[in-house]
């Protein structure tokens, strides 16, 4: 089925949206960039919530947690339950702790930031951290494989660094120590621009080691399993909302979603979506979210 662009019809608009109950937005490139909201991003979530829909918020950024989302939303002003935030620190913790069901007495090391620290505490499994700063001279002798390392876990970190990833690598030569990334996104909007995303954080270690993590983001269905683990909703009567064909919209299609809306305010390209052969399409898409609103 060809995607189409939503008109601004009124009757056109409502016919779709009367077609969900409950709408998955992707955040990064859908509802802001960085701090900034998107146009009436506010105006808009409160619209569907006066039609009685339910909004989830459903983000492969890791560097917040579900708390800290919250108050990010609030402080947005858009108010919001926990229950209806999902990050990929909160899916990779949930994995590792009642998937993996990693060993007690095993580490997760961490290159990342705080909401994977957080999210990993909040299901208690114990893990660490490389401080920032380069390499040091007895880093050579120290760093090396490590039996009580039992997962390397890697999300987006702003300050990434050939210290941590030559910690990670060492680990990693144990094929025993579980490889996983929170998201492998290869880019991240911010700025009215793209930057270096999580996905370009795992893939020098991917280079090193040959081996590539299992990625607990969209379009992961891991992301859908910790959504299902909280609340259950009818698949065929939700809508996944994002920037990215090949996160959101691959997860929404695999997901057996009802229905997928790609907006360009973030990644993805008018372009790549009418691309010939596109292989990831959106049943409809918009140049912002707002334009919902007719
Ligand atoms: O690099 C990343 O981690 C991603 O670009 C970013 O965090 C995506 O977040 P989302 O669009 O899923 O909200
Ligand atoms: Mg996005």
């Amino acid at each position: 089925m060809p995607t189409q662009k939503l008109t601004g019809k009124p009757e056109e608009l409502a016919a779709f949206i009367d077609k969900f109950d409950i709408f998955l937005f992707d955040c990064d490139g859908v509802l802001w960039q960085g701090k900034t909201l998107l146009p009436k991003t506010a105006e808009t979530l409160a619209h569907l919530r006066t039609l009685g829909k339910r909004l989830l918020f459903v983000t492969n950024n890791s560097t917040k947690s579900r708390a800290t989302y919250k108050t990010k939303l609030e402080e947005l002003g858009i108010p919001c339950e926990a229950d209806e935030i999902f990050c990929s620190a909160y899916s990779s913790a949930i994995y590792i702790s009642r998937v993996l069901k990693l060993p007690r007495d095993k580490r997760v090391y961490v290159i990342g930031e705080a909401g994977i620290e957080e999210e990993l505490a909040a299901e208690g499994v114990s893990h660490f951290r490389d401080e920032a700063g380069g390499i040091r001279p007895e880093d050579y002798d120290n760093f090396g494989p490590d039996e009580g390392v039992g997962v390397v876990l890697c999300g987006l970190d702003h300050e990434i660094s050939y210290r941590k990833l030559a910690r990670a690598y060492q680990y990693l030569r144990n094929p025993e120590t579980v490889f996983l990334a929170t998201n492998i996104d290869s880019t991240f909007p911010t700025h009215g621009k793209l930057f270096p995303g999580a996905g370009s954080m795992s893939a020098p270690l991917t280079y090193m080691t040959g081996r590539t993590p299992v990625s607990l983001g969209k379009p992961s269905q891991a992301m859908m399993d910790a959504i299902e683990g909280v609340l259950k909703f009818d698949r065929k009567r939700a809508c996944m909302v994002g920037d990215r064909l090949n996160t959101d919209i691959r997860f929404g299609i695999e997901g057996g979603l009802g229905g997928t809306l790609a907006v360009l305010t973030g990644v993805s390209t008018e372009e790549e979506i009418l691309e010939e052969g596109a292989t990831i399409v959106p049943d409809v898409y918009l140049d912002r979210l707002c334009d919902i609103l007719g």
